[in-house]
């Protein structure tokens, strides 16, 4: 349990939250047999690889409880972050994934935590081309490269949600990248699980013509 411990220490979350944070993991280690929810060499590290990595994005979300999370996978980081908003007025989080089988595992654990959240089926592109509902936040973990990752959130983005997405070490040249096609608004934040992680926070999106 020192993987445990070391979240804890990292993200200062109550201890009614790390309770349903318990029932989340017991359950996605119990799907985690039959599907591949996260890669089996980080189950030794999941509370820190994932779970904390997750809660971090809390830090830098100003408040905002309307969140829409892309490609959430086995719920990271949008379960994580609906079981810490429950209770919160007005949170919601909005999952969109394409896997029906990791859709399937999403609503069991968000039925099993109470959390305040929705489960989208489908392709990200489709989702969004007739969303209506307002954002504060849009998020991603490991979903696709920046300039991929800045098409599929600009329906949100462009309705001034702030954009919150974990990055690996590549991020500068991805931000080059993505800057011949966006005027980006974005700073650049600290990981608190991976030193070379990056949290990219967009604060402004517009197409350059
Ligand atoms: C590498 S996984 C990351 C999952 C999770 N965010 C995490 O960090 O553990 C990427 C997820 O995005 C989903 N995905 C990829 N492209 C998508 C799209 N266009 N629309 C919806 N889901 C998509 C995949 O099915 C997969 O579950």
């Amino acid at each position: 349990m020192v993987d445990r411990r070391t979240a804890e220490e990292l993200i200062r979350v109550s201890r009614e939250t790390w309770d349903r944070i318990d029932l989340f993991v017991e359950l996605l280690l119990k799907w985690q047999k039959t599907i591949n929810l996260v890669a089996p060499s980080s189950l030794p590290h999941i509370w820190v690889r994932h779970v904390a990595d997750s809660l971090q994005l809390l830090n830098h979300a100003g408040g905002g409880v309307r969140w829409v999370d892309l490609g959430s996978g086995g719920g990271f980081p949008g379960v994580v972050i609906a079981i810490a908003l429950a209770g919160t007025a007005d949170a919601h989080v909005d999952l969109i994934e394409s896997d029906s089988r990791k859709c399937a595992f999403m609503r069991e654990a968000i039925r099993a935590t109470d959390a305040p959240a929705r489960v989208h089926c489908g392709r990200i592109e489709s989702v969004l081309s007739s969303w209506t509902c307002p954002a504060d936040i849009v998020s991603s973990r490991a979903l696709a490269p920046l300039p991929r990752l800045l098409d599929y959130a600009f329906p949100l983005l462009k309705k001034g949600a702030c954009g919150l997405f974990l990055k690996g070490q590549d991020v500068e040249a991805e931000l080059t990248e993505a800057s011949k096609s966006w005027n980006i608004q974005a700073t650049l934040k600290p990981s608190l699980t991976e030193p070379r992680a990056r949290i990219v926070v967009v604060e402004r999106l517009d197409q350059r013509f």
